[in-house]
């Protein structure tokens, strides 16, 4: 329902076919051919301010077609020529298309600094194993190359070392390879700022590189000029020569590099995890900005809270973790935490080595799936981004979807009727601010619903307690009596497991005490239960201990 909602409320018709009937079977190779070029040479001027009035609220990489003259007469960038797949048995409803697929691929080439002049793209049962791609199309491929000037070429999908070896061979050495992988670990290395990000990034692609050695000399030797996508030579390791031996030299050389950079990454986390222990230790509610990349998580961020964190229509903006304090209505606080947006086809190196800065969704309260929903391939962007949150282990954290930049969408009052048939869903725009009032009303719900109900009693030597409910739980009634505050209040769990011992007896359950002779100082089910702990919040407070005790087993 959602995907058809999506397809009416597109502002740009983008496919060429919605079946496997409409699809063409050899696609023409798209590229602009140099004599053409220069026939026009006169018209450049209004054919460029053309190509910029069609670019509004568009990336800026225009057309897939190769025909974008104002690229074609950029000098300084590097013009790369980009190709794609589709498996016939992996189009799925809600998959990424080919042709959507490559106009990202695009995007991501326009954000590494290159310049896309012309694509691609072919539909087989299954991959060649040695190119990749079918003989005829690396033929068509060479010509388009010479055609459009491109230095490099980029494919959609990881190649594997085998083909990415022969398909240099077979384009020859003024041709340089590069696939979807190195391309994305070659804008995170440009983008990391923090030394964790930096190294991690350096690990991931020393990884990405490790088995394709051979191939990164070639590309080393041939690179001694000045390109801009440096992803696959990035690691200092210096190359003397070609033979087998010194091969095996350097591999050793780079398995030793990534211990190194292990123990370095190890070393960070060590003092990350204590900042984050004294984080927990005064339990401000976490709520992490997830979602796909340029889906809006870092406008929003700065629309709460101004914080300054870049945001700009470039795929990958964010890489390390922003955190900034939020009051919501009754003046309660949380953390909202930024982090860094998932794609399609995300290469598992960065899985792997984005987990440890990722710990600051596995800690969260809360998850804001934040979606572009003006986009036409949102719901394929959603399940991206809940196989990736699968694969971190954190599906089970409480999760609000954030329909975004709905100011965006052809017809907002349709999404916005949608979204408020749908459970968890608010609509927004980040950017103008709409929705952001009941955004946060349903945060402090969520939160309030992951919350426990205390009755506590705290005496007034300990008032920064009560501080401490008032800060990060929603109190009820407030009583101040001879000894101290009688506190009736929802608190997050691990608050409530410090209130313990403060717990206020009912008269019920002083009567009960003093029947039985003696306080029953046994922390038994029914003791908490005169306590006013419903049996839900104590099964609650059971799992999550149990959930602790595992995760502490497991760290261990
Ligand atoms: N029209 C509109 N544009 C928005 C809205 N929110 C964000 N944008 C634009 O979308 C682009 C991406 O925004 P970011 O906030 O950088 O996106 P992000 O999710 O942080 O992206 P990454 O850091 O790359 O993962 C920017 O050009 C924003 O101006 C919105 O509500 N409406
Ligand atoms: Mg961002």
């Amino acid at each position: 329902m959602l995907s058809v909602l999506l397809a009416r409320a597109r502002q740009n018709g983008t496919d060429g076919w919605e079946s496997w009937d409409d699809a063409p079977d050899t696609p023409r190779v798209n590229g602009t051919p140099a004599a053409t070029a220069a026939a026009v040479d006169d018209w450049r001027g209004d054919v460029q301010s053309l190509a910029a009035s069609l670019r509004v609220g568009q990336s800026s990489f225009g057309s897939s077609d190769g025909s974008d003259w104002d690229s074609y007469y950029d000098e300084e960038k590097e013009r790369c020529f980009l190709v794609g797949v589709q498996l016939k048995q992996q189009r799925s409803k809600h998959g990424y298309g080919v042709q959507e697929s490559i106009e990202e691929l695009g995007r991501l080439a326009d954000t590494a600094g290159l310049e896309v002049v012309g694509s691609t793209y072919q539909m087989l049962d299954e991959v060649n194993p040695r190119t990749y791609i079918g003989s005829g199309k690396v033929q068509e491929i060479m010509s388009a190359v010479a055609n459009t000037g491109a230095t490099t070429v980029i494919f959609d999908d990881e190649l594997s070392p085998g083909q990415l070896r022969n398909l240099e061979k077979a384009l020859g050495e003024s041709v340089r390879l590069c696939d979807r992988t190195a391309l994305i670990l070659d804008i995170f290395s440009q983008r990391a700022a923090t030394r964790e990000g930096k190294l991690q990034v350096e690990l991931a692609q020393s990884e990405y590189q490790l088995p394709r050695l051979t191939r990164m000399w070639t590309h080393l030797e041939r690179q001694s000029g000045s390109g801009q996508v440096k992803g696959m030579g990035e690691t200092q390791i210096e190359v003397k020569g070609m033979g087998e031996k010194q091969i095996e030299v350097d591999r050793r050389l780079l398995k030793g590099r990534m211990a190194r950079l292990r123990r370095d990454i190890e070393e960070v986390r060590t003092h990350r995890r204590t900042y984050r222990d004294r984080r927990a230790a005064a339990p401000i509610p976490v709520v992490a900005l997830v979602g796909y990349t340029n889906a809006g998580k870092s406008t929003l961020l700065n629309t709460l809270t101004n914080a300054g964190v870049l945001a700009e229509d470039k795929l990958f903006a964010t890489l390390d973790p922003t955190t900034r304090r939020v009051e919501l209505a009754g003046g309660k606080a949380v953390l909202f935490t930024d982090t860094v947006g998932f794609i399609q086809k995300l290469p598992t190196q960065l899985v792997a080595a984005f987990r440890a800065t990722l710990e600051e969704i596995q800690d969260a309260s809360l998850l804001l799936h934040v979606v572009d929903v003006s986009h036409p391939n949102a719901p394929a962007q959603i399940d991206a981004v809940n196989r990736v949150l699968e694969e971190l282990g954190v599906q089970n954290i409480p999760t609000l979807n954030v329909w975004n930049k709905v100011d965006a969408c052809a017809d907002p009052a349709v999404i916005r009727a949608v979204a408020a048939r749908r459970e968890q869903t608010v609509c927004i725009s980040g950017l103008t601010g709409e929705g952001l009032e009941e955004l946060l009303e349903k945060v402090s719900g969520k939160l309030q619903d992951s919350m426990v109900s205390v009755h506590v009693l705290v005496p007034y030597s300990q008032g920064e307690l009560v501080d401490e409910i008032h800060r990060t739980g929603v109190v009820a009634s407030a009583e101040f009596g001879g000894t101290g505050v009688e506190l009736r209040a929802h608190v997050p769990l691990s608050l409530a497991q410090r209130l313990q011992p403060l717990r206020a007896q009912t008269a019920a359950a002083a009567e009960a005490a003093a029947a039985n002779g003696a306080a029953d100082d046994d922390e038994d089910e029914e003791s908490l239960l005169d306590d006013g702990w419903s049996e839900e919040e104590l099964a609650l407070l059971e799992e999550e201990e149990a959930a602790a005790a595992a995760a502490a087993a497991g760290e261990r």
